[in-house]
């Protein structure tokens, strides 16, 4: 038996701004911030001990999960990051403001682009260095992806692409440590924990419309050797 935890990070300075943040790598605010000392605390009760931590390559998650295992007294744990933890690429729609954009398309079709699981948002036209969002460029330059093989670099990305991206991360790496009977805690973002929780919770396409995963509140799993769920509670202030 091993445990799982999943935290989404803290509120980030788009998400105050009602911006669509994808792999836009944004800050988490002052109330973010409380959020995951807060999430550490919670933690930190339920006494949970990890062996391993799991990360995306983007600001808001690092600190969301560096700040919550230091509250938790556990911030030696080792640590391994990677971009197919990185919340879903929002395209085109990386930058604009949630509310807007419900005024142009109407709010259906920005709920659908949101939360459904395979339609995908407006693309990006390329991977063009130039263009920015808000000041930030694409990332398809950034260093921080050098390893990822340059087709692998989404334009955009519905929840059912983001989870073809995270599961090969999850067999190699977490399922292993999970199995080897290892507590793990991730902390990653909202969509690409929907992907993980309706891969692991076997959430039906439709179901998966209605999940939210809040800012900040670990998810605990109690996972069995075949990493059937044993039970799940979400830990809340
Ligand atoms: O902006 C984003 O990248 C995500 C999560 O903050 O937004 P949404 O909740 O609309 O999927």
């Amino acid at each position: 038996m091993a445990k799982l935890v999943l935290i989404r990070h803290g509120q980030s300075e788009w998400n105050a701004l009602n911006l669509f943040n994808g792999w836009v790598d944004t800050k988490l605010s002052d109330k973010g911030i409380q959020q995951a000392k807060d999430a550490g605390e919670l933690l930190a009760q339920e006494g949970i001990e990890f062996d391993q931590a799991y990360t995306s390559v983007l600001t808001r998650a690092i600190t969301t999960l560096h700040l919550a295992l230091e509250e938790a007294g556990q911030l030696y744990v080792p640590e391994t990051k990677s971009w197919r933890l990185n919340e879903r690429h929002y395209g085109a729609l990386q930058g604009q403001n949630k509310a807007e954009a419900a005024e142009k398309w109407g709010d259906d079709q920005v709920h659908i682009w949101r939360r459904s699981y395979d339609v995908l948002p407006p693309m990006l036209d390329s991977y063009d260095p130039e263009v920015t969002v808000q000041g930030k460029t694409y990332p398809a330059f950034d260093r921080r992806y050098a390893d990822v093989p340059y087709g692998d670099l989404p334009l955009g990305e519905n929840l059912k692409i983001t989870l073809e991206r995270v599961l090969p991360f999850w067999y190699s790496n977490i399922a292993k440590d999970l199995k080897a009977g290892k507590n793990v805690v991730i902390g990653a973002h909202g969509n690409s924990l929907r992907a993980l929780v309706k891969h692991l919770e076997q959430i039906s396409d439709d179901e998966i419309l209605g999940v939210e995963i809040a800012n900040g509140q670990p998810i605990v799993y109690d996972l069995d050797d075949d990493l059937s769920i044993v039970s799940k509670k979400v830990l809340t202030k």
